[in-house]
């Protein structure tokens, strides 16, 4: 059974709620009833049902078995506004503006998810990663111990020898737009979590990701990744890390070999910490366009409950493989 089956089995077995804020976008709704055909999820749509159902109709996609609803109609859209603003009243909100906050499905999907309402959120087809993320930062917040949110795709690149068969993860891809060393270190701690309990790796090698590795070249931008390296290998000693690698050194043998000579991982990364988010996007956009690699995410890390974006130039299965992959981290 391939990866993205085994997250499959694993969604079915456990039979979670996820909401879907955006209820009017029509790869979502055809994503549907695949959720609910194959037992991945029980989906809950956001939206105004005449114009959910509408737009369904006129897609011909059957919604018979998800829950739909308006967040200003539903019952508990009142308290949902006052838990939000007891939340950030100190952070200069108002009554006022909480309501007009939590009719945005996006807010009010996060709520559902901090309640308890949903097991899990996921969105992102039509809006940006910044609009998603922003609620979910506010309402849902990071997990304990943990003080940002990165994230991640899971890569499954066909034909390569490189990384666990081809399965690697990447980080951040989606969140900080410049991390700071210690940040670089929590993102390799959170995708360990991520390689072992999504993707099944049982060894995995983490690969901090530079232009230069184990000092070829100096400059305060590989300081960065040098240092982010040492905190990973302090702060969390049972990692196998190292670095600062160039991408061939943390993913060929003879390349590390002769780079990175006596390093643990270098050579046999399969999972790669980006300096910041700018190589962490076009890295993965790459290698899932050129190489016609299976980019699954982003994945949200480190946050307290599970929440995920999506690329707005998703396809239907993506949607439907992000759903299962919330439904296993609920
Ligand atoms: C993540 C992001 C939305 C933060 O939003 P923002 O509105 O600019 O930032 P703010 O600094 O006001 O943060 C909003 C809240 O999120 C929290 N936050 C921001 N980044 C965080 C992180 N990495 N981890 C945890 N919390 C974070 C802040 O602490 C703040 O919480 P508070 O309001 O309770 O104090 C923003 O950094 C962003 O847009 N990142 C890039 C996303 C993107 O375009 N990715 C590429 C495509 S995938
Ligand atoms: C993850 C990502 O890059 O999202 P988008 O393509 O929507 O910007």
């Amino acid at each position: 059974m391939n990866l993205l089956d085994q997250i499959k089995e694993k969604a079915k077995a456990k039979a979670k709620t996820i909401v879907l804020p955006e209820g009017t976008e029509e790869r979502t709704l055809r994503a549907v009833p695949i959720l609910i055909k194959e037992k991945i999820a029980n989906p809950i749509l956001l939206g105004d049902p005449k114009a959910v159902k509408g737009l369904a109709d006129s897609l011909g996609v059957d919604l018979s078995g998800a829950e739909i609803i308006n967040p200003a109609e539903a019952p508990f859209f009142k308290d949902f506004v006052q838990d939000f603003y007891e939340m950030r009243k100190d952070k200069g909100m108002t009554p006022e503006k909480a309501e007009t906050l939590m009719a945005d499905p996006l807010y009010f999907g996060s709520m559902m998810v901090k309640s308890g309402k949903a097991d899990g959120e996921v969105a992102g087809a039509e809006n940006t990663t910044g609009d998603v993320l922003r609620p979910a930062l506010q309402i849902i917040k990071t997990a304990p111990g943990i003080s940002s949110v990165s994230g991640a795709f899971i890569m499954i690149v066909p034909n390569c020898e490189f990384g666990d068969n081809g399965v690697f993860v990447f980080a951040d891809c989606a969140v900080t737009p410049n991390p700071t060393a210690e940040q670089m270190a929590e993102f390799a701690a959170a995708s360990v979590s991520t390689a072992v309990n999504l993707c099944g790796i049982k060894e995995p090698k983490i690969g901090m990701l530079s232009f230069s590795t184990k000092g070829s070249a100096s400059h305060e931008l590989v300081d960065k990744v040098a240092k982010a390296t040492e905190i990973a290998k302090t702060r969390f000693p049972d990692l196998q890390v190292d670095g600062e690698f160039q991408a061939d050194a943390a993913l060929v043998p003879k390349v590390g070999a002769s780079k990175a000579p006596g390093s643990p991982v270098a050579g046999y990364c399969n999972i790669l910490i980006f300096p910041d988010l700018q190589a962490g996007n076009i890295g993965y956009k790459l290698v899932q366009r050129l190489a016609k690699a299976e980019a699954i995410g982003p994945i949200l890390q480190g946050i307290a409950k599970p929440v995920n974006d999506l690329s707005r130039g998703c396809s239907v299965e993506d949607i439907v493989n992000v759903v299962a992959m919330t439904a296993v981290r609920a």
